[in-house]
């Protein structure tokens, strides 16, 4: 059995033995149906909203974690997982549509996020950005491409607030962004800070309860429909896929 020093303390994640890859999803059912697709998945930890696997993808080992819902609790997730080792990051998330043309199922490749994110603020001033790795962006493109999956790229809008309040929201109507979501701009500002590789996939599950997005063509929000479920399959696939790409153009540059 591990022994609790061997432990991070928030998520109990394993200090030590990891590999230096993850996909990192919000909901801990999805990071067992991503970590389904991998040779010899095994959980390697479950505690809160944080649940880890280890396995293969294609002879890469790969780390595949949950960090639950909303950034503040996830940071604690990608900062335990970069102390443990982690060295690549893709989150593979769901996102509401905030550009026309873009549809339920879709995949949207984040180039950077709003640091809309309720935690990076205590960190840091809020001008510093929120960036992906160029080489993930591309590495996610071209698994997207090569899965035939239907994907956009662009920036998202990274809020701590799902649901609408009295306070009215700021439109960024006009400000291109694609897809709106609530954990990428702390994982890009952590990747940033400690010098470590980070992008993200999103799947387009309707609109977003503040109405901010293409209601038409999204249908409302409802993550639980065939169709949204079709498009989480094939994003597993892409991220898994896209670390491999990233493992290769690594080894490539050694
Ligand atoms: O599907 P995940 O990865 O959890 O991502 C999105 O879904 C949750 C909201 O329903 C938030 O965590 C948001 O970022
Ligand atoms: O934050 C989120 C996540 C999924 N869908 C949304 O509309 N918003």
């Amino acid at each position: 059995m591990t022994q609790d020093q061997d432990l991070a303390p928030i998520t109990r994640i394993p200090r030590t033995g990891l590999p230096p890859r993850a996909v990192v999803v919000g909901d801990p059912a999805r990071a067992a149906t991503v970590a389904a697709l991998l040779d010899g998945a095994e959980e390697v930890s479950y505690h809160r909203e944080y649940r880890a696997f280890s396995g293969s993808w294609k002879g890469v080992p790969v780390v595949v974690a949950s960090h639950g819902v909303g950034a503040p609790g996830a940071i604690l997730l990608f900062q335990e997982l970069a102390d443990a080792g982690v060295r690549t990051f893709l989150r593979f998330g769901t996102a509401g549509a905030m550009r026309p043309g873009i549809q339920d199922g879709d995949l949207v490749v984040a180039e950077a996020a709003v640091r809309d994110d309720g935690v990076t603020q205590q960190l840091l001033p809020p001008e510093y950005p929120a960036v992906a790795t160029p080489e993930a962006v591309l590495a996610l493109e071209s698994a997207a491409r090569e899965q035939g999956a239907p994907y956009h790229r662009g920036l998202v809008w990274t809020r701590a607030a799902f649901q609408p309040g009295l306070i009215p929201l700021f439109s960024y109507d006009g400000a291109g962004l694609a897809a709106i979501e609530m954990e990428l701009s702390a994982l890009y500002v952590t990747a940033s800070l400690r010098g470590l590789t980070a992008g993200g996939v999103l799947v387009i599950d309707g609109a977003n309860a503040d109405e901010l997005v293409d209601e038409a063509a999204t249908g409302g929000y409802d993550p639980h429909r065939e169709i949204v479920a079709a498009g989480v399959e094939r994003g597993g696939v892409v991220a898994l896929e896209a670390l491999r790409l990233l493992a290769e153009a690594e080894e490539r540059a050694l």
